[in-house]
């Protein structure tokens, strides 16, 4: 393809982007119909479009600087309204390419596969454009960190000055982190097959599981994969699964397990004895989690579709040692991988989500038994999913009290001899993990136990 090519399926994508319920599935299905379209140009289109997604609220703001205004109305229209995907590449194309109007003009030349011909409308907006940074002075706080107002306000509730960098930091894309398999290998073990199937990696200090890989390796097809002595997971996710402290012969419940990536860490934690029950109201995602498990060894996990009015918490009520929720919420914590999410939330979403997440944490309370724990998780960066829920969940069950995290964490470690130190704020009662403190997800994680 050449690069003129690119850019008019660029456009193509963007374009259809507001209307797609996932923009990971668009893309993947707008090259599944196109097999023809290469590995390298694929890449190329696919980075265009997540760049001009990361880039949307400064390049809607130079825009409407410049005068172009058909916003089309998706998504948080207050600070970065979404317009056709044309104009957002011409301006990505001017302020994160640099190009010069006449580069620009060159690329839109009307030829077979690219896009048409520049508008004298265009042509003037390139001028008006040119020289202009993408990080200008005088962008609204939120624009600059690419983030609805309502949402820089709420992480900042939680976050304080510290929710700035965070928000920043989710700007960028993340990099691949795996997870030991420790049903299967150790890290030095499962490194050496990585670099045997030559894939560049190393370890992670902040979770005794963690390795990092270079680049985009195709993992699905590399053997320390396929064999299930790896599995992807984000370290914020390790460590969630690790403070669960899911113990051998332990009866156990994921009950927000979707496809299962922190039921085969906690199995593995349990070194496959016990009792693991997955639940979740997905079943598509459950029976998903059914294959990674098959890969994984891990044969304790059990799993259960939770179906309206089910009576199984009921029939299960103060089994279990752990209740580990975790909980669906605004995935903020997680924008680098997910960069369109923060314009598709609303403030009445996030309403559901909270309601969905008290309720989960009171089916988690009626599961667990004397002395046993509930682990609150979200990979969220809102204080009104993380802290303001536990409070409320305190106010609502007398029996629970919070165990510091720091606490767990030193047990644990001197249980298991491999962690390093306590990754968070020891006189916070919680853990909560981001991209900029951390390198990792943002993450919020809250040990609940039941009064003895
Ligand atoms: C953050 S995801 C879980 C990810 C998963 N634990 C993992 O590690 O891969 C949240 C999950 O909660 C599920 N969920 C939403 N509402 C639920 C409910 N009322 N009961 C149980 N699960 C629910 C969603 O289907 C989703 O799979």
């Amino acid at each position: 393809m050449t690069p003129a090519a690119r850019l008019a399926a660029a456009i193509e994508l963007l374009d259809a982007l507001p209307g797609a319920p996932a923009a990971d599935d668009l893309l993947s299905a707008y090259f599944r119909a196109r097999r023809f379209i290469g590995a390298k140009d694929r890449r190329a289109i696919a980075e265009r479009v997540w760049g001009v997604v990361r880039r949307r609220a400064r390049l809607a703001h130079a825009l409407a600087r410049a005068g172009v205004a058909e916003a089309t109305g998706e998504g948080a229209g207050d600070s970065a309204p979404w317009l056709a995907g044309r104009p957002f590449v011409l301006a990505d194309l001017m302020l994160a390419d640099g190009l010069a109007p006449g580069a620009v003009e060159g690329l839109f030349d009307g030829g077979p596969h690219a896009p048409p011909p520049l508008s004298p409308a265009e042509r003037d907006l390139l001028e008006v454009l040119a020289g202009q940074p993408l990080e200008a002075a005088d962008l609204p706080p939120h624009v600059a960190l690419e983030c609805p107002a309502w949402l820089a306000e709420e992480a900042a509730r939680g976050l304080g000055a510290a929710a700035a960098d965070e928000l920043a930091a989710q700007r960028d894309p993340a990099g691949t982190v795996l997870r030991v398999n420790t049903l299967k290998a150790d890290r030095a073990t499962a490194l050496a097959a990585l670099a045997e199937a030559g894939i560049e990696a190393r370890p992670l200090d902040l979770s005794p599981w963690a390795i990092a890989v270079e680049g985009r390796p195709n993992l699905p097809a590399a053997a320390p994969y396929r064999d299930g002595l790896v599995e992807v997971q984000d370290t914020s996710a390790q460590l969630c699964a690790l403070l669960t402290d899911a113990r051998p012969h332990q009866p156990v419940a994921d009950l927000c397990a979707g496809a299962g990536g922190k039921s085969l860490a906690l199995a593995a934690s349990m070194a496959n004895s016990g009792r693991l029950v997955a639940l979740d109201v997905d079943k598509r995602r459950l029976d998903q989690g059914a294959g990674r498990a098959k890969r994984a060894g891990a044969t304790v996990i059990t799993r259960h579709h939770l179906r309206e009015n089910d009576r199984w918490a009921d029939r299960n009520a103060g089994k279990f040692a752990r209740v580990l929720v975790d909980a669906p919420c605004s995935g903020s914590g997680t924008w680098r991988r997910q960069p369109a999410q923060r314009w598709r939330l609303t403030q009445a979403d996030l309403e559901r989500l909270r309601a969905t997440q008290a309720g989960l944490l009171d089916t988690a309370a009626g599961l667990v038994r004397r002395g046993g724990r509930v682990i609150y998780a979200t990979c969220s960066l809102l204080e009104a999913e993380g802290a303001a829920q536990v409070t409320a969940f305190l106010a609502r069950q007398p029996r629970f009290e919070v165990l510091p995290a720091a606490r767990v964490w030193a047990a644990l470690g001197e249980r298991r001899g491999d962690l390093g130190a306590y990754p968070g704020d020891p006189d916070d009662p919680f853990l909560r993990l981001g991209a900029h403190a951390h390198g990792c997800d943002g993450f919020f994680i809250a040990l609940l136990r039941r009064r003895g």
